[in-house]
C-alpha cells in the first residue's frame, strides 16, 4: 500500500490498516464469493441491457458509449439507406472499459465513473505503466515521464475516491450531498464507509484504502475478459460450440438484430462446462498470479535433498504462473487448448471442468475474496457479447497477440483491432 498506491507510511495508517483490514475482507468475501450473491452483484451491472450498446455507431465522440471512447471506434460499413452496420475498434479497450463500466458501478454506484470521466485512463496509466517500476523499487521521485504522469494519475484516482467516501458518508448520516449526488445505488461501498466511520479513519486514509480494493476488482479481471474474447475466436469453430452451449441460459428476443432478453448467469457458471474448461485455459494462459505471505515461525521444508529453513520476518512468494507453464503439468503450454479441463465426472457421467493443479486466485485462507464475482462478471461478458454480435480481426486471421507481463494478468503486447456487426435474427 505505501509503495505502490501511495499511501501515507505513518504508524497512524498503520495503527489503522490493521483494526480495519479483516472486516473490511469479511464484507467482501460475503458479497463476492458467496454463489447467490455475487448473482446478484452482476445482475445489477446489467450486463444483457448494456452489450447492445457495446458499441453505438455513434460518429459523434460526445454520442459515443464512455467505455468506446479510449477504443478508436470507426464506423467502416453501412447499408443501402445509409445506417452504419459495422464498427471497427481496439478490442482490448473496449472490453477492458466495458467491464470496469459494469464492474465499479457495483461497488460505488453510477455516479462515481459519470462524474469522474478520467478514472479508468488513470487507472490503465497506474496499472501499466507505473504499478510495475514502483513494484520492483523504482523510487516515485524520480523525475521520468512515466513515473510522473502515473504518480499524476494516482493522486486524481485518490481524490476521486476521498469525494465519493465524503458523499456516502454523507449520505449515511443524512447530511446534504455534495453536488447533490444519487448515492441510492451505492454498493459495498456503503458497508466499507461504516467500518471506516467505527473505527475513525479519516476519508484520505479510506481513499487510500480503497485504491488497493478497486485496482483488485478490475486490474485482472478486465483484461482476462480480453485473453478470452481473442483466444475463443481464435479456436476454431469454438464460438458456435459455445453458442450452443449457452443457448438454454441466454435467452435471445428475434426476429431482428438480436438482445438479449434474459439471462441465468448462476446456470452459466453452473451448467457449461466447455464455457468453464476455456477461461480455465485462458487463466492458465492470462494470469499471472502470486501468493506472497509472511512467515510468522521458523518453518524447515525438505524438498528432495535440499532443506529449506525459513525464517521469521521473511517473505514466501509463490509465482503460480511457473507451474501454469510447467509441460509436466500441462503439455503443449503454449497451446490454448479449450477442453484442457474438462473431466467426466465418476459418478454421475457428466462433464466438468476441474481445475487440477491450476491455482488462480492463490491458496489458502488469503486467497482472492472475488473470485466467485470475477468469474461470473466474465462468463457473463462474454456469453452476452458472442450471443449478440459477430466478431472478425480487421486484418482478417485471428492472431492471438504475444504478451507481456502484467501486475496480475498479462498485457497484450498490442490490441486487436476487430470488426463488429450485430447479429440478426431471421
Ligand atoms: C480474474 C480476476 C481476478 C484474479 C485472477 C484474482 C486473483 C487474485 C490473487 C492471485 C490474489 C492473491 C491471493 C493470495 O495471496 O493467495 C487475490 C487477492 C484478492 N482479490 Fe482477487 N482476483 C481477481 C478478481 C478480484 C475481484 C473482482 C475482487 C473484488 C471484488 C478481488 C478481490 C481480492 C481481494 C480483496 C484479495 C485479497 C485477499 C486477502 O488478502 O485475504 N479479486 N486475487
Amino acid at each position: 500500500m505505501n509503495r505502490v498506491f501511495g499511501s501515507e507510511d505513518t504508524p497512524e495508517f498503520f495503527h489503522k490498516i490493521e483494526s480495519v483490514l479483516k472486516p473490511l475482507l469479511s464484507i467482501v468475501e460475503r458479497e463476492f464469493i458467496n454463489d447467490s450473491a455475487s448473482t446478484a452483484a452482476v445482475q445489477r451491472g446489467d450486463v444483457p441491457r448494456n452489450i447492445t450498446s457495446l458499441v453505438s455507431f455513434a460518429e459523434r465522440r460526445e454520442d459515443l458509449q464512455p467505455w468506446e471512447r479510449s477504443a478508436n471506434v470507426r464506423v467502416v460499413e453501412r447499408d443501402a439507406s445509409d445506417k452504419p452496420t459495422a464498427v471497427e475498434a481496439d478490442l482490448q479497450t473496449l472490453v477492458r472499459d466495458f467491464g470496469a463500466h459494469i464492474a465499479i458501478p457495483v461497488l460505488y454506484g453510477k455516479d462515481f465513473l459519470e462524474r469522474n470521466p478520467q478514472f479508468l485512463d488513470d487507472f490503465w496509466r497506474f496499472d501499466n505503466d507505473l504499478f510495475p517500476l514502483l513494484m520492483v523499487g523504482v523510487p516515485p521521485w524520480i523525475p521520468l515521464k512515466i513515473i510522473q504522469d502515473g504518480i499524476a494519475s494516482r493522486s486524481r484516482m485518490t481524490v476521486a475516491l476521498e469525494g465519493l467516501y465524503r458523499r456516502i458518508d454523507q449520505y449515511q448520516k443524512g447530511d446534504p450531498v455534495d453536488f447533490n449526488a444519487d448515492m441510492s445505488d451505492v454498493g459495498i461501498a456503503t458497508e466499507r464507509n461504516q467500518v471506516y466511520d467505527k473505527f475513525g479513519v479519516s476519508m484520505k486514509h479510506r481513499a487510500d484504502m480503497d485504491l488497493s480494493f478497486v485496482w483488485g476488482q478490475n486490474a485482472n479481471t478486465q483484461p482476462l475478459v480480453f485473453w478470452f474474447l481473442a483466444y475463443i475466436h481464435s479456436a476454431p469453430g469454438l464460438v458456435e460450440d459455445l453458442r450452443r452451449e449457452i443457448a438454454p441460459w441466454v435467452k435471445v428476443a428475434t426476429p431482428g438484430p438480436m438482445e438479449i432478453s434474459s439471462m441465468d448467469i448462476s446456470a452459466l457458471h453452473r451448467e457449461c462446462p466447455l464455457l468453464k474448461s476455456a477461461i480455465y485455459e485462458t487463466y492458465r494462459l492470462g494470469s499471472e498470479a502470486t501468493s506472497i505471505r509472511r512467515v510468522d515461525r521458523p518453518i524447515t521444508l525438505l524438498d528432495g535433498d535440499h532443506k529449506h529453513q525459513l525464517q521469521p520476518g521473511t517473505f514466501v512468494s509463490a509465482p503460480f504462473s511457473v507451474l501454469q507453464n510447467d509441460a509436466s503439468y500441462f503439455p503443449d503450454p503454449e497451446k490454448f487448448v479449450p477442453d484442457r479441463f474438462l473431466e467426466v465426472d465418476s459418478e454421475t457421467g457428466r462433464k466438468v471442468a476441474r481445475y487440477g493443479k491450476l491455482r488462480p486466485w492463490g491458496v489458502g485462507p488469503a486467497s482472492c475474496k472475488g473470485r466467485t464475482f470475477a468469474e461470473k462478471e466474465i462468463l457473463t461478458i462474454t456469453a452476452a457479447l458472442i450471443s449478440i454480435w459477430d466478431m472478425e480481426p480487421a486484418e482478417g486471421a485471428w492472431n492471438v497477440p504475444a504478451s507481456l507481463p502484467g501486475t496480475g494478468a498479462k498485457k497484450p503486447a498490442k490490441d486487436i483491432r476487430v470488426i463488429l456487426r450485430r447479429r440478426v435474427a431471421p
